[in-house]
């Protein structure tokens, strides 16, 4: 029952931070939904606004590759119907999680799928390519639903998953149907978008300059176009997808950060939060 009451628009909306004298469990969090479409800045915003904030951070994209690495490792073929049976089971047994913690001034998420850290190996073009076909079978978005509001629970609960250097309640979490689907009611949600030459050019130099940490072989390294088409494809899978399409929410305020610094969509982000709380 206060499960229920909890998640309708508006209940116990609290002034500010929370009442001294409201019952834990009719506590609302303060939720900032992040969507857009790929490369658009989400996770690298979604991060500072939430250690501005001092809340805590859900990647829902990691949730989404974790379980198609799993489905790779596996051999699924998606094509296949009997394949696609497996990838419902497979969804709803394996056990991920993610965990925001500092790096020096520096917000990571670390990804754990069935208690092993993949946290690099979800980023990897194969599941780059893989997880659009993952993400639109409805079995799966269930079980991420689940997964998602499991974290966010945990963290409105205090639990001992919750990384105890950031706040346990608030939450800022980014991916694609978070304002529409995951968190209807979310205080506040933002669509953050960009150009796509321009986010195509900002993932390919992060992968150069990724490259460049971890001294790898520039040669191995996709092309500027190709970066660009597999970000055109991603979209657009995201965007036709039957169940939980990305789409901008109604009431989500839209930010175009072709021509923004990453400080000035942090900023902007970080004021409609305070604004609102206030
Ligand atoms: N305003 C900006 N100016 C320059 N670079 C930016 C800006 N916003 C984001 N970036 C850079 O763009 C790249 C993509 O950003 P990020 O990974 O946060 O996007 P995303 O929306 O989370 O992507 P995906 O959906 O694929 O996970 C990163 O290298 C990030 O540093
Ligand atoms: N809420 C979400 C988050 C992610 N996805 C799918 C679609 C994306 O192409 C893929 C990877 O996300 P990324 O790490 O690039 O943010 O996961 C989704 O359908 N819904």
């Amino acid at each position: 029952m206060a499960a229920a009451l909890l998640s309708l628009p508006g209940f116990c909306r609290p002034l500010g931070r929370h009442h001294a004298c409201t019952p834990r469990l009719l506590m609302r969090t303060f939720i900032v939904a992040i969507d857009g479409p790929a490369a658009s800045g989400k996770s690298t915003t979604a991060k500072r606004v939430a250690r501005t904030l001092g809340y805590n951070y859900i990647d829902s994209g990691s949730i989404y590759r974790a379980i198609t690495l799993k489905a790779l490792a596996q051999g699924l073929d998606l094509t296949r119907e009997a394949d696609r049976q497996r990838l419902d089971g497979l969804a709803h047994t394996c056990q991920v999680d993610t965990q925001a913690q500092f790096d020096g001034d520096t917000l990571r998420v670390v990804t754990y799928l069935d208690g092993q850290d993949v946290t690099d190996a979800i980023r990897t073009l194969a599941v780059n390519r893989g997880v659009s076909e993952v993400a639109k079978a409805p079995e799966v978005r269930q079980a991420v639903l689940q997964i998602q509001r499991r974290m966010a629970g945990y963290k409105r609960e205090g639990s001992e998953t919750t990384t105890d250097k950031l706040s346990t309640t608030d939450l800022v979490m980014d991916g694609r149907d978070i304002g529409t689907s995951v968190f209807p009611q979310a205080e506040l949600k933002v669509y953050l978008e960009a150009d796509a030459t321009v986010r195509a050019q900002r993932r390919y130099e992060e992968m150069q300059r990724q490259a460049m940490t971890k001294k790898e072989n520039g040669s191995t390294l996709p092309t500027y176009d190709e970066v660009l088409r597999d970000l055109q494809a991603r979209d657009a899978a995201d965007v036709n997808r039957t169940h939980s399409p990305l789409r901008r929410a109604p009431d989500a305020v839209v930010i175009d950060s072709t021509n923004l610094t990453i400080d000035q969509q942090v900023s902007k982000i970080v004021e409609l939060a305070q604004s609102r709380m206030a």
